[in-house]
């Protein structure tokens, strides 16, 4: 990526000591991730899973009976235990990703975020109309506000001992924008969508605020040891192919520029950055992602709608990809989930490139664990390149 913009770095503890902060951490042994997220076709897709801690697991069940779920995320030891649980369960995994949640920008912003047991996230008082970005915090020092997060990278890599990487992550803008607007989840996204037909122009600056803390959060999180990115974007599909150009795209391309220009402007060298706009699945919006020199994402992660020949076609060999097994297979029993395994590694292979296996979505929670397990057992038996 040609970088020409300078950005202000943000005044994080590990600004000045990141050199140091790495070499405190073993040596990694298995870089599989890395090498696929680079474009390599690996001897097999390295594999993990998206809310891959989490609820269909005994052992966070039990450290939640007693610990609130932000609690969990801002706790810097009990975020890296659960981050470790799936580690220590499963040898097969070839990644771990942060314990932490999406929503803890908006936090930052300023707003208030509760997580309700069979609500889920819970903004009491949304944004309504474009006075209200007033309200949001004009300038986020994301180490006093988030420094909890870049703690627990650091402690997450030591307890790792180099057995995977770490990957570090945020919300997009428009994900985001979107929990912001409607004050938790939507079925319609209603409040959040009329903002872009209504308030074009304060969308944009909204979508910018909120990049741009995101963007100071993926550095601290670099800094403190995050080895790979991953940016969110959940409610992409929700929008018009050309609401996604207009609005997330710019917003999204944002965080990625602002990333890779400071890790450079610091000499840093630098990681691989993962997009996963789920359902932003127009030919367009993969044409317009399909080249890392242009959007600063080397990978983009496909919901299971997609079919990985036909992406493959449309994006060229430049990007890598991540995905796609539709999370449900998790309740195909033992047999259902290998024969899909088979068959969608088969056509992964054909579709050729960096490929990194995942589901298209998050893990559900009423998953068996050993399922997990044996989804794990058939990706590196059937993803193996001979
Ligand atoms: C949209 C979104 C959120 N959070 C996240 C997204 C993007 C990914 C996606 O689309 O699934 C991202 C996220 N949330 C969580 C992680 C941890 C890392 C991982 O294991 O992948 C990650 C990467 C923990 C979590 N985040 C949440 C839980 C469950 C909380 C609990 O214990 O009650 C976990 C483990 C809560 C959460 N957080 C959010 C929702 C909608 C919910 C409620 C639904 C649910 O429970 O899954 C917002």
């Amino acid at each position: 990526m040609t970088i020409t913009e300078k950005y202000d770095v943000p005044q994080v503890k590990n600004l000045g000591k990141w050199q140091e902060v790495e070499k405190s951490f073993p040596p990694l042994k298995n870089d599989l991730l890395l090498r696929a997220a680079k474009g390599e076709e690996t001897e097999r897709a390295p594999v993990w899973v998206m809310r891959q801690a989490g609820r269909y697991l005994p052992e966070f069940l039990e450290v939640r009976k007693s610990h609130s779920f932000f609690e969990c995320c801002q706790t810097p030891s009990i975020a890296s235990a659960l981050t470790l649980q799936p580690i220590d369960r499963y040898p097969r995994l070839d990644a771990s990703i942060i314990f932490c949640d999406i929503l803890v920008v908006p936090q930052a912003l300023g707003m208030e975020v509760l997580m309700e047991p069979s609500k889920g996230p819970v903004l009491p008082q949304p944004l309504v109309t474009p006075e209200d970005i007033n309200r949001l915090n004009p300038k986020v020092n994301v180490e006093k506000e988030l420094g909890y997060l870049f703690e627990a990278i650091t402690l997450t890599r030591k307890g790792l001992a180099g057995r995977v990487p770490l990957i570090g992550f945020c919300g997009a803008p428009w994900t985001l924008m979107a929990y912001m607007c409607e004050g938790g989840g939507s079925k319609t996204f209603e409040k959040s969508k009329s903002w872009l037909y209504e308030y074009p122009e304060e969308s944009k600056r909204l979508l910018r605020i909120v990049a741009d803390v995101c963007a100071d959060l993926l550095v601290g999180q670099v800094l403190a040891g995050a080895q790979m990115l991953q940016v969110f974007d959940s409610w992409a599909g929700e929008l018009t192919p050309y609401q996604y150009r207009e609005f997330a795209y710019p917003a999204s391309i944002h965080i990625s520029h602002k990333v890779k220009s400071i890790l450079k402007q610091i000499g840093h060298p630098g990681v691989a950055i993962t997009l996963f706009a789920k359902g932003a699945n127009a030919p367009s919006t993969f044409k317009l992602l399909s080249d890392p020199t242009v959007t600063g994402y080397d990978t983009l992660g496909l919901d299971w709608t997609v079919d990985p020949l036909e992406v493959r076609e449309l994006v060229g060999r430049q990007v890598n990809l991540q995905g796609n097994f539709d999370p449900t297979v998790l309740y195909g029993g033992k047999d259902g989930i290998e024969k899909e395994v088979e068959r969608l590694s088969t056509v992964w292979k054909k579709a050729g490139g960096g490929w990194i296996a995942n589901l298209g979505h998050g893990i559900t929670p009423n998953v068996k664990p050993e399922d997990m397990g044996w989804f794990l057992e058939c990706v590196h038996k059937y993803s193996k390149r001979s």
